[in-house]
């Protein structure tokens, strides 16, 4: 886990290291700026300046033909100033460099201009404007410094720059200076691509550039092939589509001491296992590491749950039961084994195996149904304080009744994905979905939070961005994105395994907040592990090599 900041944080930081009197705006900018270049040049070893001269472009005949050739779209504002640095810089390790810049340079703030000033004495500026001339093909790399963590509003009258911006990022961005000259050259964004908001990974946009995009014409922010932002991750770049603009993201150290606390989950699992020898079987017996119940559907509606109950033991459940209709019990008795079967006639049923008080995490909704005995069911569950995990049919139930909403307590996790989240929360949801057109805008993390304070649980939001988040406020996200990206999660059966996982380790004594987190990234790693091809039953199977990977 990396923690992840707001703008308004990294502002904070900043400004708090500058009062310390321990660095100025300036060096801060300076070290930005640097950082930006070194990550182009670790990026594209072929461009540093060991690397000799470039090769001659073939079409082009202006001036400075041996050299390397970059663009500068620097913006207003201290993104700008960044790109006023790494001008300077790339000219002085013999780069041809063309900087040009969008708004009023007399309106530049302080730092931001004296970077402008020096990039003064070395190179003209020139207007962004519609008449700009950016002939992006004849450079080796085009640096987007036009908006970072201070977008407020949209874009306009860089629509056409925009378009040659993406087309380049989706010819791939790969430099073949060996072969021929790269007529679309990489982008690299200076701290996210301009015209997407930091916080929420959402491009800003009004309805007018709304209309461009039905109109198939410029779209409403830039990509890129490399960000290039300073002391940690925004939420920007894990959110919404923030990993699909960024392309890839490095992080530039600038020098801050208040680092922000980056904890790595392999260690916060290892550190839980040594913490209490029996979490993951040091000692003890079965029942001393938990015991789950997970409720099935009716007949031919069974897989879910023994999906979710598979997962569950393999996380370390002590005892897994899987709770049935008595008409479902040959077919279940038929498919399993390690997990034990019970017959569970209704509500009734469910009190009497409730009465089992080693019982200690229940699993309600996956194949469940959306009958009256479901919502009984329910009812049960949360009349009992078991700590448990309500998914699927669950959520559909809860988000339809009051009553059960008004139950839900402390000890509940919430799993839902898009459709559930919007049946649960309709009025967030619609906040989420109407189009950002102011920065910061309303994001993920904002929703899930309001949620779990609304439901007063832990709310995990699915997706490939998941958010988790509980009452108090905490928040997580297991992005799935970049390095951890892994969209061959999306198969059928795999949210039923999260939930299982999650209830697994909710028998095991892990807080809610704490179960839903490591039960997500457990879930991602698992399909890294595996690979394209994965299916769901193949998730819980490969936790034993992650295990093992992890040192457990
Ligand atoms: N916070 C930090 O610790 C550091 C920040 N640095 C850089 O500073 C950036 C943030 O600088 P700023 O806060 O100046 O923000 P930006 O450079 O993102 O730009 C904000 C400026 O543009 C205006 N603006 C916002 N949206 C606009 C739009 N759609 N059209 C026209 N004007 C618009 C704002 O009113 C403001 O003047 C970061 O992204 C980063 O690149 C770095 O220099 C290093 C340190
Ligand atoms: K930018």
């Amino acid at each position: 886990m990396t923690e992840l900041l707001t703008a308004a944080q990294m502002r904070a930081i900043e400004q708090a290291a500058i009062a310390s009197g321990e660095v100025t705006g300036l060096e801060l900018m300076e070290r930005a700026g640097r950082g930006v270049v070194e990550a182009i040049f670790e990026e594209w070893p072929e461009l540093a300046p060991s690397w000799g001269p470039a090769p001659k472009p073939p079409e082009f005949s202006g001036q400075d033909e041996e050299g390397h050739r970059a663009v500068v779209l620097c913006g207003p504002g201290n993104n700008g100033g960044d790109g006023f640095v790494v001008a300077r810089l790339l000219k002085e390790a013999g780069w041809a460099v063309e900087v040009f810049l969008y708004g009023d340079a007399e309106k530049l703030p302080p730092d931001a201009k004296v970077n402008y000033e020096r990039w003064g004495e070395m190179g003209e500026v020139l207007p962004l404007t519609p008449q700009a001339s950016l002939e992006l093909a004849h450079r080796h790399i085009v640096i987007d410094a036009m908006f970072g963590t201070g977008l407020a509003r949209p874009l306009s009258g860089l629509g056409p720059f925009l378009r040659d911006i993406c087309d380049c990022v989706d010819a791939g961005g790969s430099l073949q200076l060996q072969e021929r000259w790269p007529f679309s050259p990489p982008v690299v964004a200076i701290d996210i691509p301009s015209g997407i908001c930091a916080d929420s990974g959402r491009p800003i946009f009004d309805e007018a550039a709304a209309e461009r995009i039905r109109r198939g014409s410029s779209p409403v922010c830039a990509a890129a092939n490399l960000t290039v932002s300073f002391h940690a991750r925004k939420l920007g770049h894990a959110l919404a589509l923030g990993g699909f603009w960024c392309g890839k993201v490095v992080c530039a150290d600038i020098g801050i001491s208040s680092q922000a606390s980056r904890t790595l989950p392999r260690s916060e699992l290892v550190k839980m296992a040594n913490e209490s020898g029996s979490r993951f079987k040091r000692n003890g017996h079965k029942y001393s590491h938990g015991h789950a119940v997970i409720l099935s559907g009716s007949v031919g509606k069974g897989g879910a749950a023994r999906l979710a109950a598979r997962a569950a033991l393999r996380v370390g459940a002590g005892a897994v039961t899987l709770g049935c209709p008595p008409a479902a019990v040959i077919e279940n008795a038929a498919q399993l084994n390690a997990i034990m079967l019970r017959a569970v006639k209704g509500v009734d049923g469910f009190n009497a195996a409730l009465e089992d008080d080693r019982i200690n995490a229940l699993c309600l909704g996956p194949g469940m149904g959306v009958s009256d005995e479901s919502r009984g069911l329910i009812e049960a569950g949360l009349k009992s304080g078991r700590a448990m995990v309500l998914d699927a049919d669950a959520l559909t139930l809860i988000g339809r009744d009051a009553l059960l909403f008004g139950m839900l307590h402390e000890k509940c996790v919430l799993t839902p994905h898009g459709g559930e989240f919007a049946r649960l929360f309709p009025d967030l949801a619609e906040t989420l979905a109407a189009p950002a057109t102011t920065g910061p805008a309303y994001s993920k993390v904002d929703a899930t939070r309001e949620a779990a304070k609304r439901a007063g649980c832990t709310v995990l939001f699915k997706g490939p961005d998941t958010v988790i988040a509980d009452p108090s406020g905490r928040c997580s996200i297991n992005a799935s994105v970049y390095e951890r990206s892994a969209p061959w999660l999306a198969t059928a059966g795999s949210g039923d395994v999260l939930a299982g996982f999650i209830t697994g380790l909710l028998a095991r004594g892990f807080a809610p907040m704490r179960a839903a987190e490591t039960g997500a990234w457990l879930h991602t790693e698992c399909a890294l592990s595996f690979g394209p091809g994965l299916i769901a039953e193949d998730l819980p199977e490969e936790l034993p090599k992650v295990f093992r990977a992890l040192g457990i």
